[in-house]
C-alpha cells in the first residue's frame, strides 16, 4: 500500500511508523487513521517484527483529531459510522507498541499515545486534552485512560481546563515512562523497542496482556490471571532457553516457541 500520511519502515525486528502530515501538525484525519491501522496490521502479522514504535515530528506527535474534517459531522453520521472506534486498533495490538512523543500530543494525539503500551517523551513534549475548548470532550478514551494514568484530580484539571502538561509533569504523574532530550528521542525509543523485540515474542505478548488486565479487572482476578499465564510459560521452549542460558552464562537465543 502507498502511504500518504505516514511513513512505514522496519529497523531489524522493530516496526517504525512516523505520522507525517506536517502541514496540519499530524492532525489525525480518517485517511491517516486508515493508513496507521493498515501499517499496524502489517506489523502484527509480520513474523520478523517484535515491537512497533509510533512517532511524529519534532513539532508534533499529533495535534489531535482533524478539526476541519470533523467540524461538520452530524450526530447521525457520528453514530452510524461509529466515529472514533476505528482509532482503537492500536490498543488492540498484541505485540508491544511504544509511543515516542515530541512536541504536541493533544486531544486524539494524546489519546493515541495513551493507547500505546508506554510513552517515551522528548523534553519538548506537551500533552493535553483541549477538546472542551472546541465544545466537545475527549472521545478516543481520554476521560478513561488519562484518569487511570494520572488520577482523577489531574485528569479533571486537564479535561476541564484544556491546559497542556509539559513532559516533566507528565513523567512525575506517571503519564510517560521516561523523558529524554529531544534529539535522542527516536534513538532511545528504538533502543527500547529493540530490547523488547530481542526477547521471546510470545512471552512479551503475554506480559503485555497481563499488565493490561490490571486495568480491566479486580486485583484478585488479575493475580489469578497472571498466575495462570505465568504457569503456561513453563510450556515454552523460550523459558527453558532463557533459564538455561542464565545458568550457562551465555546470551539466550529465543525462538518464539
Ligand atoms: C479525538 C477527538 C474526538 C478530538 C480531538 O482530538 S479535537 C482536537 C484537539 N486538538 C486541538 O484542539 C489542538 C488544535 N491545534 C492548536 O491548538 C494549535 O495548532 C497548536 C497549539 C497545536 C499549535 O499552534 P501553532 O500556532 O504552532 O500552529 P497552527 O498555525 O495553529 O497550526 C499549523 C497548521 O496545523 C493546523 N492544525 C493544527 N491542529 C489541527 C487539528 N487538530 N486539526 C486540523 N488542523 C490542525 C492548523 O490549522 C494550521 O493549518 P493552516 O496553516 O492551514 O491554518
Amino acid at each position: 500500500m502507498g502511504y500518504e500520511n505516514i511513513r512505514v519502515e522496519t529497523r531489524g525486528k522493530v516496526g517504525l511508523i512516523t505520522l507525517d502530515r506536517p502541514s496540519a501538525l499530524n492532525a489525525l484525519n480518517s485517511a491517516l487513521i486508515d493508513e496507521l491501522n493498515t501499517a499496524l496490521s502489517g506489523f502484527e502479522t509480520d513474523e520478523r517484527i517484535g515491537c512497533t514504535v509510533i512517532t511524529g515530528s519534532e513539532k508534533a506527535f499529533a495535534a489531535g483529531a482533524d478539526i476541519k474534517e470533523m467540524g461538520s459531522l452530524d450526530y447521525m453520521e457520528a453514530y452510524l459510522s461509529d466515529f472514533i472506534t476505528s482509532w482503537e486498533q492500536v490498543s488492540r495490538t498484541r505485540k508491544p507498541v511504544i509511543a515516542a512523543v515530541a512536541g504536541y500530543a493533544l486531544g486524539g494525539g494524546c489519546e493515541l499515545a495513551m493507547m500505546c503500551d508506554f510513552i517515551i517523551a522528548a523534553d519538548t513534549a506537551k500533552f493535553g486534552q483541549p477538546e472542551i475548548t472546541l465544545g466537545v470532550m475527549p472521545g478516543a478514551g481520554g476521560t478513561q485512560r488519562l484518569t487511570r494514568f494520572v488520577g482523577k484530580s489531574k485528569a479533571m484539571d486537564m479535561c476541564l481546563t484544556g491546559r497542556m502538561m509539559e513532559a516533566e509533569e507528565a513523567e512525575r504523574c506517571g503519564l510517560v515512562s521516561r523523558v529524554v532530550p529531544a534529539d535522542e528521542l527516536l534513538e532511545e525509543a528504538l533502543k527500547a523497542a529493540e530490547k523488547i523485540a530481542d526477547f521471546s515474542l510470545p512471552i512479551a505478548m503475554m506480559t503485555k496482556e497481563s499488565v493490561n488486565r490490571a486495568y480491566e479487572t479486580t486485583m484478585s482476578e488479575g493475580i489469578r490471571f497472571e498466575r495462570r499465564v505465568f504457569h503456561s510459560m513453563f510450556a515454552t521452549e523460550d523459558q527453558k532457553e532463557g533459564m538455561s542460558a542464565f545458568a550457562e552464562k551465555r546470551k539466550p537465543q529465543f525462538n518464539n516457541k
